[in-house]
């Protein structure tokens, strides 16, 4: 049943004028407001589902499996469809589980054809773009980069930008796009909060140095630590690292001259993530990517990957020849290990985490499972406990190592290393890493957990 404030769409201007498609909510809506009937269902449907029924002669569902295996996530259902709908689709609990409008090519599923535990949500997702909608596809990096630097040239003329570079893909891949564009005139800047990985500072520098980019490197470490004293709250610890963030980039972007615009690495995931209206992933986390930076600095935004997927972005990185060892790099999120030191921060536990990561990781690379793997890292968490070294008993902080395997980061699975794999790196932790006494492996999978823990 919708609330009184749930989203709204003027279907009128769409409906029967252009191809639409309706995913979940978006499709409740749609048979409401069309006269059919929504009502909270007596089964909620969260995860893996089957198709039991399929139109395959259907446009949407053509080469769709009569039992594909779907993911759903709804309380409501749609108990019934209007007149002018036929049902394409049910599984054996929901009966509308996709439909269409006779006559016009506007269609509703009730299933997220976008995850990838929707087996053949691609499948379903091409039909509608390609065969309904009728686009090319004809998307290439190198078009894209060919494209997208001419259009940047033009925009920025003599302009110059400013940008934070972090180290990751996202912004490293903008960066080098604007650099094309307009050479010199992109000043970067790159902050080390104190949080970042071992040694990460010096190497993403020199990188950047190599790539020809105009970038500065500012040392940070202790406004940071200063300002995380005593936090313990996972939003408060994000709050402050971007406060501080803002004010330590900001105080570098005015010994600029004359800027005009702040480059940013903002993708298509971003944008999503920072304008759902008021869906859980506007409370999930506070993200500075997006619309973050203050309105003081009153500068234009230029952000020329904010259509792209990561695996795009990866794409065009490799058409820049941009160096794998920054191409290849797993997320590692703004506030960085702060947000893996559960309970409050301090320079000893960042020390600490420092060498556990820097293990785990090296260990990934050495037996040649780092690309096999979404994200990865070690959490230093806020116990301790009872461990035996020699022959003295030791009471010393617990460590958890968290790697998944995910396509867009949207969903992940634990990655399933091997066991001998996580022998070695538990005991060179534990013998090398002083204040560690046991390593314990994350075998949680988002969702319902979330790839970081806090
Ligand atoms: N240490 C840093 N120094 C300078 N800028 C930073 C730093 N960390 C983050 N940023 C800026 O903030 C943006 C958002 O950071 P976040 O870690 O959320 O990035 P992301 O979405 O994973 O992208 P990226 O792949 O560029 O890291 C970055 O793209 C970068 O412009």
């Amino acid at each position: 049943m919708r609330q009184e404030d749930a989203p709204d769409v003027d279907l009128e201007n769409y409906s029967g004028k252009v191809p639409v498609l309706g995913v979940c909510y978006g499709a409740q809506l749609m048979a409401q407001k069309n006269g059919g009937n929504v009502l909270p269902s007596n089964i909620r449907e969260y995860g893996r589902a089957k198709l039991s029924k399929v139109d395959q002669h259907n446009d949407l569902m053509k080469e769709i499996s009569i039992d594909s295996q779907v993911w759903m996530s709804h309380a409501d259902t749609i108990a019934e469809l209007p007149d002018a709908y036929e049902l394409i689709a049910s599984t054996a609990s929901v009966r509308v589980a996709a439909f269409k409008k006779k006559g016009e090519d506007t269609y509703g599923i009730q299933f997220h054809p976008e995850v990838t535990h929707s087996l053949e949500g691609k499948t379903i997702l091409r039909n509608f773009v390609v065969h309904i909608c009728g686009c090319a596809q004809d998307w290439t990096p190198d078009i894209f980069v060919e494209t997208t630097v001419a259009g940047l040239k033009a925009q920025l003329g003599d302009d110059k930008v400013v940008m934070g570079l972090s180290g990751g893909v996202d912004s490293s891949v903008a960066a080098t796009l604007i650099h094309h564009a307009i050479g010199k005139n992109l000043h970067c800047i790159f902050v080390d909060n104190g949080l970042l990985r071992k040694n990460e500072f010096e190497d993403v520098l020199h990188s950047y140095k190599d790539m020809g980019l105009n970038v500065k490197g500012v040392d940070a470490r202790e406004q940071f630590y200063e300002a995380l004293k005593g936090l313990t709250d996972p939003e408060d610890k994000r709050k402050a690292i971007g406060r501080v963030f803002i004010e330590v980039f900001d105080a570098e972007a005015h010994k600029i001259q004359n800027v005009k615009w702040l480059g940013q690495g903002t993708i298509y995931p971003d944008v999503i993530e920072s304008v759902s209206v008021k869906g859980p992933s506007a409370t999930i986390k506070s993200h500075h990517n997006v619309g973050g930076l203050p309105d003081f600095m009153k500068l234009k935004v230029v952000e020329p990957l904010n259509t792209l997927f990561k695996d795009e972005v990866r794409l065009v990185g490799k058409t820049l020849e941009i160096h794998q060892n920054i191409l290849g790099r797993h997320p590692f999120p703004g506030p960085g290990l702060g947000i893996r030191i559960l309970g409050d921060i301090t320079p000893e536990k960042v020390h600490i985490l420092q060498e556990v990561d820097h293990i785990f990781i090296n260990g990934l690379k050495k037996a040649g499972l780092y690309d096999d793997v979404w994200q990865a890292g070690a959490i230093l968490l806020p116990i301790q406990s009872v461990g035996v070294m020699g022959d003295e008993r030791t009471y010393e902080r617990v460590v958890s190592l968290r790697a998944v395997t995910s396509v867009d980061g949207m969903t992940a699975d634990w990655c399933h290393l091997p066991y001998e794999f996580l022998a070695d790196v538990s005991n060179e932790i534990i013998n090398t890493v002083k204040g560690v006494n046991r390593v314990v492996y994350d075998i949680s999978s988002k969702p319902p957990a979330t790839i970081e823990w806090e």
